[in-house]
């Protein structure tokens, strides 16, 4: 079974523990996508959506949904969303999709959140994907060796790297720009988040601690296997 099938089933079983007149949180990424198409396929009355990115706004608008934002509907009752990495404790590794800032912040205000993914995104320690750190783009530069800095005080040599694309450098919707830190093993992600978050000019990183309350991962016999802190 491919990743993407074992994707498309979380996301599918995800959308079952929706229910009418809930305020959703949409995630961002593959495996949202999925999880945003199964929504709308049930047509529930009264659902609010909250999207966690322009690219999942013009999905969920294209098939239908009814959206929100953060500021009309405060209080979201579920949020679901993909991961990079799903770590021990449903510690997790976000942000891949350059969309972990306003994802945290529908993330901190839902009641409950479902982390989905396919089997390959659970690992026994976070680190082996790069750990994507979104930065104020004014002095970005100077940033980015603040937090070369905190990364060798975490054993982590290598310095972040600035996202680029075909087109340039990355920009998130907010207009900031992200560095992926390759930390290969994070031994203290608490740690290294409460030190990240201390550096001037990081507006977020993509560490999400004591977050997830549930995760749905596909696997491989046609089905998902669900994951508790
Ligand atoms: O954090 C994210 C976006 O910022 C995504 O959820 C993460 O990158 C996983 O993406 P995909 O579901 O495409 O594998």
């Amino acid at each position: 079974m491919s990743a993407d099938d074992q994707k498309r089933r979380a996301g599918e079983a995800a959308a079952l523990h929706v229910e009418p007149g809930m305020v959703v949180g949409l995630g961002t990424g593959s495996t949202a996508a999925w999880f945003v198409k199964a929504l709308a396929a049930r047509d529930l009355a009264g659902l609010r959506c909250v999207p966690t990115s322009e690219a999942t706004a013009d999905l969920a608008r294209e098939l239908g949904l009814t959206l929100s934002t953060l500021e009309d509907t405060p209080r979201i009752d579920l949020t679901v969303d993909g991961a990079d990495e799903i770590g021990p404790g449903l510690a997790l590794i976000k942000g891949g999709g350059a969309a972990l800032l306003r994802e945290k912040l529908v993330w901190e205000a839902s009641s409950r959140c479902i982390v989905i993914a396919d089997a390959a995104k659970v690992v026994p320690v976070l680190g082996a994907f790069p750990l994507p750190i979104e930065v104020v783009a004014f002095g970005h530069k100077t940033t980015g060796n603040r937090i070369a800095d905190v990364l060798i005080d975490h054993d982590i040599s290598q310095p972040a790297r600035l996202r680029q694309a075909e087109r340039g450098v990355v920009r998130t919707d907010g207009g900031n720009v992200i560095y992926d830190a390759r930390c290969l093993a994070i031994h203290d992600p608490a740690r290294l988040a409460d030190d990240l978050k201390l550096i001037t000019g990081v507006v977020e990183h993509g560490l999400f601690l004591d977050l997830a309350d549930e995760a749905i991962v596909g696997t491989d016999d046609n089905g998902v296997e669900r994951l508790l802190p």
